[in-house]
């Protein structure tokens, strides 16, 4: 075969563009996604800030990205953005990323349409707010101690350094610009619901924060997410009862999964869920995209076979 030919017909293969940190890519272990795209002749290429502005390049059929909050990252996605809408999926979309990345309004999105879960009732404090302001917006809104501070920043590295607030003397506690939210007792369980694309998706139970009705100290907790929540966390703030056992209502999460991605317009996401032990109600404490999918061995497969439905290639 002649090397114009092979050329021609390389062509013809779709083409996959992809931008990762390195930490990410090894966590999700995205060589073996590359692996299989070769095996099923489907072309790859990293991406960097500068790739479009090359010549003679080929323009992928899709994207897949996690793009961090730095200069390069924003340089591809202006780049990005350039791209006719018909030529590249991007998975996923920035405006549906957007939707997130501001706790406020993350929370205040999945409270539009809430028929199957809860949101923890929360407010918003900026900058300008002082401590009176802040107890009053607290009270119109019902929300008692314990409270969680969030950072508003949903997404990146100063986004998961976490407060609990257990009176109103520790309101100065806070690091303004944040969210506010009723702490929920749960029985120290978390589930982390991690989608890839519609009607896929697994559950992964995690140890979580442990109930605090019975917390004695007043003083104010900082945590970072990843010591609470993550697969290894080992925090005294977890809950250490083997005894609990939460089950889970698969009909009712299977409902949340799909109106939260509904709401967000997002294939890979992450869903956080608690179970009020008072109300037994299911609250949404947390919607993360592209999250880090631990605990699901045949991730890239699974990315894999979305990639193909989204090409409409099998
Ligand atoms: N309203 C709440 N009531 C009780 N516990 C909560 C509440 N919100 C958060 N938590 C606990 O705090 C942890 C961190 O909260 P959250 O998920 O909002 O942070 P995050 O930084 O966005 O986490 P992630 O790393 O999963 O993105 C949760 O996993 C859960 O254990
Ligand atoms: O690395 P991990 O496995 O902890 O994944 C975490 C991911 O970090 P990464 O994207 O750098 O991997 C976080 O992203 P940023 O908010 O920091 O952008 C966020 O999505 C967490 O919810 C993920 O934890 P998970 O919900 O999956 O437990
Ligand atoms: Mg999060």
């Amino acid at each position: 075969m002649s090397s114009s030919l092979l050329h021609s017909q390389r062509q013809q293969h779709p083409l996959i563009g992809y931008y990762l940190s390195r930490k990410k890519f090894s966590k999700l272990r995205f060589d073996q996604f590359l692996l299989r795209c070769k095996q099923f002749h489907i072309d790859t290429v990293e991406l960097t800030h500068d790739y479009f502005d090359r010549q003679n390049i080929r323009i992928p059929q899709l994207i897949v990205h996690k793009l961090e909050d730095d200069v390069s990252s924003h340089l591809l996605m202006e780049k990005i953005c350039l791209l006719p809408k018909s030529s590249t999926i991007i998975l996923d979309e920035f405006n549906s990323i957007s939707r997130l990345l501001n706790r406020y309004e993350q929370y205040s999105l999945l409270n539009s349409n809430k028929n199957c879960y809860v949101v923890p009732p929360f407010i918003r404090v900026t900058d300008d707010d002082n401590k009176l302001m802040i107890e009053k917006m607290l009270i119109n809104n019902q929300i008692s101690f314990p409270i969680m501070c969030k950072p508003i920043q949903a997404h990146g590295d100063k986004s998961h350094d976490m407060k609990i607030i257990f009176d109103v003397q520790h309101l100065n506690d806070i690091d303004k610009p944040c969210v506010l939210q009723q702490f929920i007792d749960h029985d120290g369980i978390l589930f982390k619901v991690f989608a890839i694309g519609q009607d896929n998706y697994h559950i992964v139970q995690r140890n979580s924060i442990r109930n605090l009705n019975t917390y004695s100290s007043r003083e104010t907790i900082s945590f970072h997410s990843s010591e609470v929540s993550s697969s290894q966390a080992d925090h005294i703030l977890l809950s250490t009862d083997p005894s609990i056992i939460v089950t889970f209502d698969h009909t009712l999460i299977n409902k949340i999964v799909q109106t939260v991605q509904n709401l967000f317009e997002l294939n890979l996401v992450g869903i956080d869920i608690i179970i009020d032990r008072k109300t037994g109600d299911y609250a949404v404490i947390d919607v993360n995209y592209f999250p880090g999918y631990e605990g699901i061995t045949d991730f890239s497969t699974q990315l894999f076979h979305l990639c193909q439905q989204l090409l409409h290639i099998s």
